[in-house]
């Protein structure tokens, strides 16, 4: 008798950022490490934090991230968890790898992240070898920045020739060359981000910091993130402005931009965001709303503690 061992193969499916979700891995609190020292942060507001005594504890970002994971099991979602590795921070999974239609990129991410991305091997080994991709060392790039929108792929990046002295740029130009050959039938749009070490009322750590899409024609930007104005003005005309909301300094800092689509008119939210909760409402989305001001205190929100695998 013979016996034949099947290679369950994932077929990956990420066109854009609203389909309905079906798919997706979600960033995990457990073993998360002692609070850092200021110097080991690698974004000022997690620093902040540290400085002032309210860094977020484990357990209440572990129950956070178990609402969304909840409201997952609610859509039927098939939901992956990394595989936790002792005393480190897995909570964003967004920027350890990046979905393109049928391909997965394994980020080159900042070297402090390195290690998340081999506890997801369980989930990119599925994919078929010739569909997993690693771009060459000097291409920096994280998923956070990379945003998918049909035809278009839009990329943060920052463009100063002082990106080494920020651990806040995450993204280089490098990448998105690279990512041109990959995708020539796309229309790839970057963005300069504004970046700080030390002000996260002044920084757009990634992309989905400042910006994001939502429904089928809406979006959320916030102005400052961008630092050059025909960025956004691109943004505003392409989707015109009466399709979009615009937040201020101190809802950017709360990462309004950062909530999560499960379908064109699903949304997961922070309970706290009331004017842009009120606002999706009034156009009909269903907002699920979770609590994650904990998480947030670590500069990272709904998308980024999600990476999608399949869309419709
Ligand atoms: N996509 C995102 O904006 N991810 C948030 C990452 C936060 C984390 N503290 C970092 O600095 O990498």
């Amino acid at each position: 008798m013979k016996f034949f061992l099947y290679h369950v193969v994932m077929k990956l499916n990420i066109k854009n950022e609203t389909s309905r979700l079906r798919s997706v891995v979600l960033g995990i609190a457990n073993n998360n490490g002692p609070i850092p020292v200021p110097e080991a942060c690698y974004d000022p507001k997690s620093r902040l934090h540290v400085l002032n005594g309210t860094y977020p504890k484990e357990a209440d970002m572990i129950r956070e991230l178990e609402e969304v994971a909840k409201v997952f099991e609610k859509y039927n979602v098939e939901v992956y968890r990394p595989k936790i590795i002792e005393n480190y921070n897995q909570i964003f999974a967004r920027d350890i790898c990046f979905v393109i239609e049928d391909k997965i990129f394994l980020a080159n991410i900042l070297p402090d992240r390195e290690r998340e991305v081999d506890a997801i091997e369980h989930v990119w080994s599925q994919v078929e070898k010739s569909n997993r991709i690693r771009l060459p060392e000097d291409c920096h790039i994280e998923g956070g920045d990379v945003m998918l929108w049909n035809e278009y792929i839009f990329i943060g990046t920052y463009l100063g020739s002082d990106y080494a002295n920020f651990i806040t740029a995450r993204t280089n130009m490098a990448a998105i060359n690279a990512l041109k050959t990959y995708f020539p039938h796309k229309k790839i749009k970057y963005f300069n981000l504004r970046k700080s070490n030390t002000d996260p009322y002044n920084n757009a750590l990634h992309l989905d910091c400042c910006f994001q899409p939502v429904g089928k024609d809406k979006a959320i930007i916030h102005k400052n993130g961008f630092l050059d104005e025909e960025d956004y003005k691109w943004l505003l005309d392409f989707f015109g402005k009466k399709n979009v909301f615009e937040i201020d300094k101190q809802e950017m800092y709360d990462m309004n931009s950062n909530i999560f689509s499960i379908d064109e008119n699903t949304v997961i939210s922070e309970v706290n965001f009331i004017r842009l909760n009120n606002w999706l409402e009034e156009l009909g989305f269903t907002v699920e709303k979770v609590n994650y001001a904990e998480i947030a205190k670590q500069e990272g929100l709904l998308r980024c503690t999600t990476l999608p695998l399949i869309r419709d």
